[in-house]
């Protein structure tokens, strides 16, 4: 197990030019868990991340890591591991790669062989990066990452390029990461369904602004309260009884004797039906999916993103 660490995102704001990239957001990373970052493209993801190591420099807020900066943190690749782009030597080998980042960062250069092996490259890692697939060349990110043993791995879009297969082996690679090993593991996606399996928090954003942050088990609770869809043979009568508890009843298209109700749960909608002896044939919460979900709370956010820069162009 790793000394826990708590990321602590306060009020980062940054822009470039006439685009508010990241405007006044403020998220919490916990030990020990897979926190999802998601936005649409062009949400401020990367800027987020940039800012919270320290590559950019915020116009106003600041990361900290059990209180620290990163830039302030004594030894920053043994507390905090991160993949930002996936940038190498083609015509190094991955080993090398590794070798000359663990000598840089005065680490044993004997990790790289370690990492090599934990991320699943094993031998490829002697064979030149150039020819590496682009899951391969997520693997040897990841492997850079975790050179120094983190306590804090942060990683952008790690899934981008992976086959099915691959996604699960990095499934369950975070997951013992944080949940057996108490690491910090922060992952980025702009797509919900994509990490949907791995995280167990989430923080998404839209616009730069924080739109929503919680656990999964929230997330999916609120996927839930959406309409709700009942059939009777006595369609008008129950539009009626429950126009009168202050609920919407509409007929819906396609399905005979079905209503759309919004205002009252299958609970309140079942016991109004019963105490007014009126016959229901089916009775059930429209199930919004997670991504229907996600899609709803950062909707309109890319358009806003890229509405000042698509003016400068024009
Ligand atoms: N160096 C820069 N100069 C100007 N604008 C920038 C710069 N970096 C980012 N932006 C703009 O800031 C906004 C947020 O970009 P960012 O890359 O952080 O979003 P993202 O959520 O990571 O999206 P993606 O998944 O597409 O990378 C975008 O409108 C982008 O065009």
């Amino acid at each position: 197990m790793v000394d826990p660490v708590r990321v602590d995102v306060q009020g980062l704001t940054k822009t470039f030019g006439q685009v508010r990239a990241v405007d006044d957001l403020s998220f919490t990373v916990e030990p020990g868990q897979v926190t999802g970052f998601l936005g649409p493209n062009g949400a401020g993801k990367t800027t987020t991340l940039r800012m919270a190591l320290g590559l950019i420099t915020p116009d106003r807020g600041g990361t900290a890591f059990n209180g620290v900066p990163y830039t302030a943190l004594p030894e920053p690749m043994r507390q905090v591991g991160a993949v930002l782009e996936t940038a190498f030597h083609p015509a190094r080998s991955g080993r090398d790669h590794l070798r000359v980042y663990a000598r840089a960062a005065g680490l044993p250069v004997g990790r790289a062989d370690e990492v090599l092996d934990q991320v699943g490259l094993g031998p490829a890692g002697r064979r030149r990066a150039g020819g590496y697939s682009l899951g391969m060349r997520q693997r040897l990110g990841l492997a850079t990452a975790l050179l120094g043993d983190p306590a804090v791995l942060v990683l952008d879009e790690p899934a981008n390029g992976l086959d099915p297969e691959g996604i699960q082996w990095l499934r369950g690679f975070l997951r013992h990461l944080s949940h057996d090993q108490g690491r910090t593991v922060l992952v980025s996606s702009h797509l919900l369904s994509e990490v949907e399996q791995t995280v167990d928090r989430v923080v998404i954003v839209g616009a730069g602004r924080l739109v929503r942050q919680g656990s999964m088990a929230e997330l999916r609770a609120g996927a839930g309260s959406g309409d709700v869809l009942v059939r009777s043979p006595q369609a008008a009568v129950l539009a009626e009884l429950l126009r009168s508890a202050g609920a919407t009843a509409v007929t819906t298209d396609g399905v005979p004797d079905g209503l759309t109700v919004s205002g009252l749960t299958t609970a309140e909608i079942g016991a109004r039906a019963f105490t007014g002896g009126v016959e229901l044939h089916e009775l059930r919460a429209h199930a919004s999916g997670l991504e229907e979900v996600y899609f709803r709370l950062t909707a309109g956010s890319e358009q806003y993103a890229a509405g000042p820069a698509g003016k400068d162009a024009a």
